[in-house]
Order: C-alpha cells, then sequence, then structure tokens
C-alpha cells in the first residue's frame, strides 16, 4: 500500500503462528513501532530502526536480544546488522553474547572501516530468557529526507551448531538498503543465504517493479525452488509504499505513519 514518508515497518519473524498467544508480540511489535515512529521527529531513519529494533531486543519476547535462542550448548550467540540506503554503508555483528546486536552494528556501520565484525568476547549475558514465542525481528524506515534504512536482528535458530551465523547479519540477505528501496527478511538462514532475496528485491525493482510485486515475486521464487515454510519480507519504496510477503503461516508486522498505526499476523494487505 502506498503511505507517506515518514513511514516504519517491522515484523517479529516468519513462522508458524497458528495456535500461538500472540498478544505479548503484537503488544511488543505495536510499541516498537511507537518508539521508532517517534525518533523521526528528532533523527532520522537510523535512529527509528535503531530504536524499534532494540526495543524489540530488550523486550525479550522475540528470538533477539534478551530472548534469544540458545544453541546447541546452552549459549546465546545473536547476530544483526543495518544498512542506510543514502549512502550505501552497512554495519553487521555476528556472535554477540551479551547487549544490544543491533546498537553494536550501528557503531560498526558509523566506524566504517569495516562491514562485519565477529565480537568473540565477552561473559555469556545469563538474563536470556528464551522461549516467550517471538521470532526473529526487522524494521525498515523512510524518512523526510527520502533515506531509507534496514535493519535486522536474531538469536537465529534454536539448537544451531556454536559459531553458526544465519542471513540475518549478511547484507543482500538479512536486509538491504538503497536510494530506492529497503527490506528485512526472516526464516531459515540456510535458505535465505543461497537466494540473497534483499539484493534480488532491489535488483528488480530497479528495473521498473513495483515494491509489492517484487517483494511477491521473490517469496515465490523461494518456494519453488525450495518449498513452502522458509521466508518471510517486509519493504519500503521511496515512494512511501510498505509492502510485506511471506511462505510460512504467519509473520507479525506493523506499520507506522503519521495516520495510523496498523498490525497483522496471518494473511492480509496493509489498507
Ligand atoms: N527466524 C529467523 O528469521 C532466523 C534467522 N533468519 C536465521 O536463520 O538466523
Amino acid at each position: 500500500m502506498i503511505s507517506s514518508a515518514p513511514v516504519i515497518i517491522l515484523h517479529g519473524g516468519a513462522g508458524y503462528w497458528e495456535g500461538k498467544n500472540l498478544d505479548s508480540v503484537n503488544s511488543a511489535l505495536r510499541e516498537a513501532s511507537r518508539r521508532g515512529f517517534e525518533e523521526f521527529r528528532r533523527g532520522s531513519s537510523i535512529e527509528a530502526v535503531v530504536e524499534a529494533i532494540s526495543f524489540m531486543e530488550d523486550s525479550g519476547v522475540f528470538d533477539a536480544g534478551k530472548g534469544s535462542v540458545k544453541n546447541s550448548e546452552g549459549e546465546v550467540e545473536m547476530d544483526a546488522g543495518i544498512m542506510d540506503g543514502k549512502t550505501l554503508s552497512a554495519g553487521s555483528v555476528v556472535l554477540v553474547r551479551t547487549g544490544s546486536p543491533i546498537r553494536k552494528a550501528l557503531e560498526v556501520m558509523k566506524k566504517g572501516k569495516h562491514v562485519i565484525i565477529a565480537e568473540r568476547k565477552g561473559n555469556w549475558n545469563t538474563t536470556f530468557n528464551s522461549g516467550k514465542g517471538g521470532d526473529t525481528v526487522g524494521a525498515v524506515a523512510l524518512d523526510l529526507e527520502g533515506r531509507i534504512v534496514a535493519g535486522t536482528s536474531t538469536g537465529g535458530i534454536s539448537g544451531k551448531e556454536p559459531g553458526r551465523i544465519g542471513d540475518s547479519p549478511i547484507p543482500g540477505a538479512g536486509f538491504y538498503a538503497t536510494e530506492r528501496v529497503g527490506v528485512s527478511s526472516t526464516g531459515i538462514g540456510e535458505v535465505i543465504l543461497r537466494v540473497l532475496p534483499a539484493k534480488e528485491v532491489d535488483t528488480l525493482v530497479s528495473m521498473g517493479i513495483l515494491l509489492d510485486d517484487a517483494l511477491n515475486s521473490v517469496v515465490n521464487k523461494v518456494s519453488r525452488m525450495f518449498g513452502k515454510g522458509n521466508i518471510g519480507m517486509i519493504g519500503v519504496s521511496k515512494y512511501g509504499d510498505v509492502s510485506a510477503h511471506f511462505n510460512t503461516k504467519g509473520m507479525p508486522r506493523c506499520y507506522q505513519n503519521k495516520e495510523k498505526i496498523q498490525c497483522l499476523v496471518f494473511d492480509g494487505d496493509f489498507s
């Protein structure tokens, strides 16, 4: 749907959401959206995305930050990434053990020397409390200056091997932003990493395809190649249209502009 800047769209992970109690997920998403949108008053899309994602990380409701799932050795290893479509600068952190991965990714992006840093230090944070039902989180924003920013943060996949890194911190896979479009992906990293769907959406949009059609066609392509149940994506274009597509049962998501906030979990379009 076409909205107008500033606008933010968020997801709480593509997955099998049927029969789950969605109250805490929905209210955390809504609050994250509200806080992210509030940042447009003083900052850019960068602050909006980081604030929304770090709220979700701290909520303990999602598989990100304090709610991160554990690997096969009972430890938490988190990944996150962020990209600024205006400058094509990107920053990611992998194997993070403590703190806010998205804020650490922002530091990497701001420093500008490297794109991906593995943390490999710090004590395991003992306050993790996985299992509240939420999944990977992501946000994409467009501000009044036309800056598009996309970010994603995750604890990865439950029971993963130590050192495993998924799609979420990889530009073009878990997130991507240009002057045209921004995307955050979620789903099975081992599938997403082989398709680079976030980059593909930008390529399609650069060829004149509408954001909604681009997201739909990339998700359908993944379904044809790998079957269903493995991907979801949200996006924003430079025109302010927002869209979400997934091949899982559901994907909690909210979008907000200056007129309204709207949240959905299962099939349906923002109106
Ligand atoms: N649920 C997710 O989105 C997990 C994430 N894509 C990963 O593979 O690490």
